[in-house]
């Protein structure tokens, strides 16, 4: 990290800009981040790119004959962010109390609610971005003297001039409108409370090479960002790939609040139709919605989650092609083949990607952040390029959450509603087998972590 910004780091933190400052912040970033998308999507009025569906034929098929997705290239500008300071900080819990009340949901006393835009304490209206990234303007506030980047939206990869190939920049997963650019090799990501707390938390852990570094929080256009790595910059037309880890994507408060109190999803239930009219039972046919758990249950069913602890979520190869859909892909075969794709079939990469999982899997046993960590719905992100380097870090921390003082999981057992269990361990086993039945070392590389019995 540059010094001068880990001094204002510092500064910010004996502040006591980090630790506090936002306690419910989990309800309210999550609707901060609605309303900054909406506007940012009222400002860009971008389209949404209809992917094609992504299954085994089509692995074999030419990635080259796949839909072009806009990606975003970043281009140093001038342009206006800077840390967050001790005097901001009211305005910015001011600005998401203000926020919050805009958007608060209404108590009707019901015990079901039919909500096309609100949920539960954790969700929101947001179009996910899945590879097609929204255009995204940075403000051109020339007031600020520090330079700034600026992303333009093109729609293939090979017309970004040689300039400027390194820095493009592709969002495979997640909310739209989710990410900007930082400054120097960085991003931000919207804020949440929640993942702020674990990357603070995994400074000094065994894990913190394994994800990307954290230089704190930021503000940008009024709204809260976290300021890290982009993991890509290092990579010359680097491929992605975005694997979901874990045998549950929701947590068990999302559970709790829905038997307490369902909210019923037109959208979650649109979502579930476009892949399969004969999901929804009769029943929620007639209230043409769903519940969150409901839908993320059916999603991990219908994907490899239930069956293998992880699931693709997202790849762009090295000619810019980018598939996102991967909701049925479930079988280890079609996994494989999808792995095999991805690496070219170069021994060197997946012997690269395994190394560095078994790395990882060493630093999991040890960490003691994910000893007392609910890991729900982090991924892995494996990136390589032409040059061989294939590297795998652990991101999104959104969903990551303490234990109570003294309880530690096994990430290996199965869940049973209480337990917390998230089967991350199991997870990262089956993914290595998976990677290993594609080079020689087979799954020699990693410990073994028994199977969890499929949750019903
Ligand atoms: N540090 C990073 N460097 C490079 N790319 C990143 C980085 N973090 C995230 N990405 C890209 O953004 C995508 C989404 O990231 P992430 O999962 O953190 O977003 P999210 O909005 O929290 O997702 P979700 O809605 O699933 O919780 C990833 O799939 C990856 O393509
Ligand atoms: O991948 P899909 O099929 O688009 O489904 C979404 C996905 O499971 C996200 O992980 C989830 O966001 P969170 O992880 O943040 O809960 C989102 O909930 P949301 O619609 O409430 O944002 C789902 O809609």
């Amino acid at each position: 990290m540059p010094k001068e910004r880990e001094k204002r780091r510092k500064a910010s933190k004996e502040a006591g800009l980090s630790g506090a400052g936002i306690s419910d912040g989990f309800v309210k970033e999550r609707r901060t981040s609605r309303r900054a998308s909406e506007l940012r999507d009222e400002l860009c009025q971008a389209k949404e790119v209809k992917l094609s569906e992504f299954n085994t034929t089509q692995v074999q098929t030419s990635m080259m004959e796949a839909l072009r997705v806009p990606q975003v290239t970043i281009t140093p500008d001038g342009g206006c962010s800077r840390e967050i300071q001790q005097e901001d900080w009211a305005d910015v819990e001011g600005s998401l109390r203000r926020k919050l009340s805009n958007s608060s949901i209404s108590s009707t006393g019901s015990s079901i609610m039919l909500e096309e835009s609100e949920d539960d304490i954790l969700s929101d209206n947001e179009t996910k971005s899945k590879g097609n990234i929204t255009l995204e303007h940075l403000c051109e506030d020339t007031s600020e003297s520090k330079p700034w980047w600026k992303i333009k939206t093109i729609v293939n990869w090979p017309f970004v001039s040689p300039q400027r190939r390194n820095l493009s920049w592709v969002q495979l997963a997640g909310h739209k409108g989710n990410f900007k650019a930082g400054g120097e090799g960085t991003i931000l990501k919207k804020f949440s409370e929640n993942e702020k707390l674990c990357f603070e938390r995994l400074q000094g852990d065994v894990l913190q090479d394994f994800v990307p570094g954290y230089y704190g929080v930021v503000e940008r256009d009024g709204d809260p960002f976290l300021h890290m790595t982009d993991l890509l910059v290092n990579f010359d037309r680097p491929s992605v790939m975005d694997c979901k880890m874990g045998v549950r994507t929701y947590l068990e408060e999302e559970v709790v609040r829905a038997r307490e109190r369902p909210k019923l999803r037109r959208d979650l239930f649109d979502k579930m139709l476009e892949v399969d009219s004969e999901a929804p039972s009769p029943q929620e046919h007639l209230q043409r919605a769903v519940t969150k758990p409901r839908y993320m249950q059916w999603r991990e069913t219908l994907s490899s989650t239930h069956t293998l602890g992880f699931r693709i979520e997202g790849i762009k190869k090295a000619d810019g092609t980018c598939h996102t859909d991967f909701k049925k892909t479930r079988s280890k075969e079609d996994i494989t083949q999808i792995f095999r794709d991805f690496a070219t079939n170069n021994t060197n990469i997946l012997n690269s990607y395994l190394s560095k999982l078994a790395k990882i899997q060493q630093a999991l046993m040890s960490s003691e952040f994910f000893k007392r960590h609910e890991v729900i719905g982090s991924s892995l992100l494996f990136i390589h390029d032409h040059t061989d380097r294939a590297e795998v870090w652990l991101i999104d921390f959104g969903k990551t959450t303490a234990l109570p003082e003294g309880q530690t999981l096994d990430h290996s057992i199965p869940w049973q509603e209480g337990n917390r269990e998230d089967g991350y361990m199991w997870g990262l086993d089956n993914l290595m087998r998976t990677l290993g039945s594609l080079t020689n070392k087979g799954t020699s590389e990693g410990k073994k972590h028994y199977c969890l019995v499929p949750m019903s």
